[in-house]
């Protein structure tokens, strides 16, 4: 499971050195020498590196555990053609695809009623013959994984029994993910069947898999393949590479799909998705997948106009609480979000708001994933009016109907400089869909001063001062 590692390494170091609490927020890059605690920050760096790669496949299965629809995007797909000489074909609705009516009814029974804006030019691409290679990039919840489920279930011959599809996840808990997908589309499909390849999941030795569809992590499967020959790669039609970005963040992913790659037909159908498109995903892209078509639909910008940033000078926690109950007293928050620096900070302000009267949720970096899901979930349901987390935990959640947002701390790397892309996307979310959004920085030392002053230079945008004891300042922001 992932961990908030970060925090945590923070969270080890103001138990360690209380005294030196602030040290990991020094504005300056170089660290004092003589502190141990300092040392011991260093000592973590490398193993925080890891477990955000981690983080990221965790990152991944929270979007998935928490997502009901299609996320919104006014953004157009840009197309990359294998072709480009050939005639572009996009469908506005699934009947145009002429599914098998089986596959049909599943995806009606979704309640799917037409393509998401990837898949209507996805789709036609993953179902012409010849079957043509894909790459694929978009943002989570734009429907990438219903669109090569479908082509998965077009392509496949239920009465073969032997795997034809194969479908590399990163992370066991993702491959079950993507099979309850699977599973759902294709509910009308009683003789297809599903396999996992993942650990723990032991067959006897000399065994053959009945299995049309496997789907897997690209270590189980690589020793199926070759080791186990319990899948026959040649006989594979389609293959999936699923989250490639958060596969080659994984130590040997990249080569062992790459091995498993070089087992299949050439005339294999090569599916490769994946959330974003730094330069590895694609170098990585290019080498699994031939000829490929390439289609990609950029990320929503995120932007602080609808937004009023407002800061408070605070001089210590306690006084960052007051002021935190004064704008509570003043104002009706409908539902807000606090941000905080570490898990230790998180928790005691969260008991601190209960013990006012507040219904607080709590999310930290040590829960397990699907109990973080569960508090988004009674979050969004407004069973609590608060949501206290700290930064990784936090990412990518779009909270529609936060009202507020209040950096309890401001965010900073690792480094103690200004984070202003956490601060965009903390922020950010409060202002969707032409909504007025509002924002409150804590500020308690000279140090956040400077930071928050870095951030509204970085934005060009400025952040207003509030004074929290006057009732009726605090009224006027609200409005
Ligand atoms: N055409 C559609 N119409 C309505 N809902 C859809 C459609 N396609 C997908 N969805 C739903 O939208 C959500 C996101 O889809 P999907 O999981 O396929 O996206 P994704 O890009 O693969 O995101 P992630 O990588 O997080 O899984 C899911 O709840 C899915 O059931």
């Amino acid at each position: 499971m992932a961990t908030d590692s970060w925090a945590l390494a923070v969270d080890e170091q103001e138990a360690a050195a209380e005294s030196l609490s602030n040290l990991h927020l020094k504005e300056e890059k170089t660290k004092p020498d003589s502190n141990g605690a300092v040392v011991k920050a260093d000592d973590n760096a490398e193993k925080t590196e890891d477990e955000e790669k981690e983080d990221r496949a965790a990152q991944s299965l929270l979007n998935k555990l928490i997502r009901s629809n299609l996320v919104d995007t006014t953004n157009q797909v840009e197309v990359l053609q294998r072709d480009p000489t050939s005639p572009l074909y996009s469908v506005k609705s699934f009947e145009e695809l002429r599914l098998k009516p089986q596959l049909l009814q599943g995806v009606y029974a979704m309640g799917f009623n037409r393509p998401s804006k990837i898949q209507e030019n996805a789709l036609p691409m993953m179902l012409a013959e010849p079957p043509q290679n894909l790459i694929a990039q978009s943002q989570s919840g734009t429907g990438k994984t219903a669109a090569f489920v479908l082509a998965m279930l077009s392509r496949v011959e239920p009465g073969n029994k032997y795997p034809q599809c194969l479908c590399l996840s990163p992370t066991y808990e993702l491959a079950l993910q993507t099979g309850k997908v699977i599973e759902q589309m294709g509910k009308f499909y009683p003789e297809l069947k599903l396999a996992y390849a993942v650990r723990g999941n032991k067959l006897e030795r000399g065994q053959k898999i009945s299995e049309q569809i496997v789907i897997g992590t690209p270590g189980t499967v690589l020793d199926w393949c070759s080791k186990l020959k319990f899948i026959d790669p040649k006989k594979i039609k389609v293959f999936v590479l699923d989250e490639a970005d958060v596969m080659i963040a994984t130590q040997g992913h990249q080569d062992q799909s790459i091995r498993i790659q070089r087992m299949l037909p050439r005339d294999c159908q090569m599916l490769l998705f994946s959330a974003t498109f730094e330069d590895s995903v694609w170098k990585f892209a290019q080498k699994v997948v031939p000829d490929p078509n390439i289609i990609k639909l950029k990320r929503e910008e995120e932007t602080l106009d609808t937004i009023k940033q407002y800061y408070v000078m605070c001089n210590n926690r306690d006084e960052k609480f007051q002021a935190l109950c004064n704008i509570y007293g003043a104002i009706t928050i409908a539902q807000a979000m606090i941000f905080c620096h570490t898990r230790k900070t998180a928790a005691w302000l969260a008991a601190e708001l209960s013990k006012e009267g507040h219904q607080v949720a709590l999310l930290s970096g040590e829960m397990m994933v699907e109990q973080r899901a569960a508090v988004i979930e009674r979050f969004r349901e407004g069973k609590e009016k608060v949501l206290v987390t700290t930064n990784v935990c936090a990412r990518g959640i779009d909270v529609e109907q936060v009202s507020v947002v209040i950096n309890f701390d401001l965010p900073v790397d690792k480094d103690g400089n200004p984070d202003n892309e956490t601060y965009l996307h903390r922020i950010g979310r409060t202002g969707r869909f032409g909504k007025r959004g509002l924002a409150i920085n804590m500020v308690d030392s000279k140090h956040s001063m400077n930071i928050l002053n870095r951030i509204q230079e970085h934005f060009n945008k400025k952040i207003e001062k509030l004074d929290t004891d006057d009732l009726d300042e605090i009224e006027k922001i609200a409005n």
